[in-house]
């Protein structure tokens, strides 16, 4: 809910714009390393959910670590300053250039994702006469009973080492001298509401670690991925449940004296501290429909046109206004683009609209600046910090 200061400050600024929260992102900072603490679990923040630079630097500041999927990503966290011996790099499909880069910059980690992958890690190393560490990204075949575009932990998915590929795997490793293996990693999904999937993932890293041991390898780290989801329901000052999730962990993960537990926030951390702030262009009433066409589109938050993903959708303008305007109306709302799926929800209701109504989009702190696209040529995205208007 937004307070009648905030509304009024938006009607002097241009939209389409990302308004980021950022006492509202500082408390869930906070809650997170508070919850991780008894357990002394070390959290790496995913930068895929949000690299902008002003977040980023209160993130790097709590002291959290970076988990990147790109060079441009180990990059922007090393020049944000988040300390090198935190930055894991992840990726299916590192580029040789990618993992030269990341060599030169000593990063604490590469989380490898195939067996060949290895091969080209010890090679380059070598070249630069460098030990990468290495924690094998397994895929562990377990359901993250999420949307099916977003889950990446079953077989069928990409990502990471499949379990059948594990002794070559352990082979590899054992003839890698430039590679120092210490750990495993996982990743199953995004977005995961239903934390008993954790408990399965629990039991699955236990299977793995003892496979490794019993071969004779010791695991420093192990790295349970990220995934844990947000209410896109009710955005209002919610922080998620980062106790119970780090108490499954703490019940169902084997973890011996000498192991250190690794996590990858992304949405969690950031999702509930952004709206996407529109305004409504035109009202059109149809005779099957009628539509609110904003100024921003897919173009400015895509999660919506790609995934069916729903995002809650408030009119600023007229809930201010609400006791003395009680007529609601179904709206399909959509924005400028040239593309049929250019729509942020269908049948929505709200408050009668008008032209110029100001709306904000919800939990857009997650996969929305970040996925951004010029298409259209539109305009590159504005961002405004609460503590700045
Ligand atoms: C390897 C890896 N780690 C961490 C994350 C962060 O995920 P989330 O934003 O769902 O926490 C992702 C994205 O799904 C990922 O692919
Ligand atoms: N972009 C996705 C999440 C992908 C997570 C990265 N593997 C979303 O908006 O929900």
């Amino acid at each position: 809910m937004f307070a009648d200061k905030d509304i009024s400050k938006f009607n002097n600024i241009e939209t389409p714009f990302y308004y980021y929260d950022t006492d509202l992102l500082q408390k869930t900072l906070q809650t997170c390393a508070t919850a991780a603490a008894p357990f002394q679990f070390h959290i790496h923040y995913a930068l895929k959910a949000n690299f902008n630079q002003v977040l980023l630097q209160q993130i790097k500041d709590i002291g959290f670590g970076a988990d990147c999927v790109s060079s441009g990503e180990v990059r922007r966290a090393v020049e944000v300053g988040f300390d090198h011996k935190k930055i894991v790099f992840a990726g299916v499909g590192k580029s040789d250039k990618e993992i030269n880069e990341a060599l030169d910059l000593d990063i604490f980690c590469f989380n490898v994702e195939s067996v060949q992958e290895l091969e080209v890690l010890n090679e380059l190393a070598s070249k630069k006469q460098k030990t990468a560490q290495v924690a094998i990204r397994i895929n562990p075949n377990v359901d993250a009973h999420t949307h099916h575009n977003i889950t990446t932990g079953l077989d069928e998915n990409k990502f990471g080492v499949n379990s059948w590929d594990l002794p070559e795997c352990a082979e590899m490793l054992k003839s890698c001298p430039n590679l120092k293996f210490i750990g495993i990693h996982f990743h199953i999904g995004s977005q995961i509401t239903n934390l008993d999937v954790y408990k399965n993932l629990c039991v699955r890293v236990n299977e793995f670690a003892k496979w490794f041991e019993d071969k004779g390898f010791t695991l420093q780290i192990l790295n349970v991925g990220g995934g844990l989801g947000i209410d896109y329901h009710n955005p209002d000052h919610q922080i998620p449940d980062f106790e119970s999730y780090f108490k499954i962990f703490h019940e169902f993960l084997e973890v011996k004296a000498h192991q250190e537990v690794h996590f990858e926030l992304g949405r969690a951390l950031v999702g509930q501290s952004a709206s996407l702030i529109t305004r409504a262009l035109y009202i059109k009433k149809g005779k099957k429909k009628n539509f609110v066409v904003l100024d921003a589109g897919m173009t400015e938050l895509m999660r919506p046109a790609l995934y069916q993903a729903y995002h809650k959708i408030e009119n600023l303008t007229q809930t201010k206004k609400l006791e003395t305007n009680a007529s609601f109306v179904k709206y399909d709302i959509v924005g400028p683009i040239c593309e049929s799926t250019d729509c942020f929800g269908k049948e929505v209701e709200q408050p009668e609209s008008f032209r110029g109504d100001v709306f904000a989009i919800r939990s857009a702190g997650a996969y929305g600046e970040v996925m951004a696209s010029k298409y259209n040529l539109r305009d590159a995205i504005r961002f405004v910090y609460s503590n700045e208007v």
